[in-house]
Order: C-alpha cells, then structure tokens, then sequence
C-alpha cells in the first residue's frame, strides 16, 4: 500500500486544503504552511499515543525485544570491524541497547553517543565506553563528559513511530533529521517496537528515509 493509497483511506485526514489551488482564492504556499500544520498536530497525538503504548509494556518485555533486536541488527549489518556506530542512552522506556554498543569495541568497531550540543542544529557524537564518565546533557540525557568526537558511519535511531516507507517519528525536535541533511554519509537505520508501525506519518520535505527499520519481528 503506498502513501498516497493511504491518504486516501484516512479515517479523518490532517487537511483537506491541499485540494484548493491558488487560483480559486488560496495565498501561495499557505495551503503548504496549514497542510504542515496539521501534520505537525496529527505527529503530536500519534507521538503520545505510541508513547503511552511503549511505557505499558513490562521491563522484561521491553528487554527481551531490546535481545531479539540485537540478533537482528547483527544480521543486517554483518561485519562491522573498523566501523564507528552510535546509539542512544535510553530514556522513556526506549529500548536499551547498551549491552549490545559495549560489545562493539571487542569487534574492533567504536561505539558513539549523540549529543545536543546546541539547539535545532544537527546532533553531534562522542566516542562512548562502558566505562565512560557520562553527565547530564540536554533534555537530562546522559552523554560522555570527554572524548573523541566522531562522524559515525551507521546511527541507530530509537523509533518513537515508523512507517511503511522507512521515515522515522522521533521525539519531534528535528535532530534526526538535521543530522542526516548535514551528514548525507551517515547511515541511518531506525529501531523501534514492531507496534511503533503507521502506515505513513505524512513523510515532510524535511523528513529522511532510514536505511533500513529494525524492530523484534526483524527487518521492517
Ligand atoms: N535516548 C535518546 N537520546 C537522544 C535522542 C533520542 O531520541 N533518544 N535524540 C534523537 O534525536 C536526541 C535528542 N532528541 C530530542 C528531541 C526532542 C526533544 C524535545 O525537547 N522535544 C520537545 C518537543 C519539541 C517540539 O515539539 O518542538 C518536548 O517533548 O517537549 C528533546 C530531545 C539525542 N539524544
Ligand atoms: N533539516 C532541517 N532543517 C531545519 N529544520 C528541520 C530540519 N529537519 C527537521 N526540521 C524541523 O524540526 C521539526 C520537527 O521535525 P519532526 O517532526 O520530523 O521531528 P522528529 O524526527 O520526530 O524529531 P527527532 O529527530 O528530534 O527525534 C520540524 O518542525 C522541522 O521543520
């Protein structure tokens, strides 16, 4: 089923305006800017509601899907000696995947966490070792206080939502987003929850495909 299909369906669509042109009495580009709008609205809602979804489910859930997940990823990626790879300290009953970032360094790849170092402007990422002193950054996420900064060539992206085309829902800052516009070299692929899916989250100019979706069910 494609977006389009989608749009189509929708129980109760964002906007309806994009059917009026300019020509019968709309401003250019506003139909753009309101269309924006109510996805912006429509992100929000679904945001909370996959939110709430994920904080339900036990730890020991959350953990063995955090396992499988792990096997997959392995899957996918296969060998990995050389490469640098960042994940994510969780928060919010992500997925934890720091088990499986502290084995990367035995497999001669370096592990890196993202840092908001200046806000709305892209990520920026630190070599990370279990033994790493962390403190509190923005959003009181633990980051490295020290380190090398580095460019990685795979970042894992914790999901708030997916959808069929591989475009990611986060936590609506736009860090995603501007980190990849910024780095089209970077890697992206999106872990979440197999119940994270949507059909689609009305993909924006902005929005950037992940390379590949993995959830416990395997590759999305
Ligand atoms: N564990 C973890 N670390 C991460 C991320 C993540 O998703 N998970 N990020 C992945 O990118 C970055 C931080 N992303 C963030 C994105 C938005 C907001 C935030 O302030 N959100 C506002 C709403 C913003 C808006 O709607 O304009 C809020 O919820 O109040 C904070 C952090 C870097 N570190
Ligand atoms: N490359 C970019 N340059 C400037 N603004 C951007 C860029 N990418 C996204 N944004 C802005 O960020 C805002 C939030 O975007 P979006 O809803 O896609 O966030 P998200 O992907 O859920 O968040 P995050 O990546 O932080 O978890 C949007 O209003 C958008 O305009």
């Amino acid at each position: 089923m494609t977006g389009d299909d989608d749009r189509r369906s929708y129980a109760s669509p964002p906007c309806f305006l994009h059917e009026l042109s300019a020509e019968e009495g709309g401003v250019p580009g506003a139909v753009d800017a309101v269309q924006a709008r109510d996805v912006a609205r429509w992100r929000k809602a679904e945001r909370a509601r996959l939110l709430a979804e994920r904080a339900a489910l036990s730890v020991s859930e959350r953990k063995a899907a955090a396992e499988t997940v792990a096997r997959h990823l392995d899957g996918l990626l296969g060998d990995i000696c050389g490469k640098a790879i960042s994940a994510w300290w969780p928060i919010q009953s992500e997925l934890d995947l720091r088990f499986w970032l502290a084995s990367l360094d035995a497999r001669g790849a370096s592990a890196a966490l993202p840092l908001v170092t200046e806000k709305h402007a892209p990520l920026r990422f630190r070599i990370w070792t279990a033994d790493a002193k962390m403190e509190r950054g923005f959003w009181n996420i633990p980051v490295p206080a020290a380190g090398d900064w580095v460019t990685p060539d795979i970042a894992l992206a914790p999901l708030v939502g997916f959808d069929a085309a591989g475009y990611r829902l986060g936590y609506g800052g736009g860090y995603f987003d501007r980190t990849l516009a910024a780095n089209p070299g970077i890697h992206a692929i999106g872990i979440g929850l197999s119940a994270a899916r949507l059909e689609t989250i009305f993909p924006q100019a902005h929005d950037i495909r992940m390379r590949a979706i993995v959830t416990e069910n395997g590759i999305a």
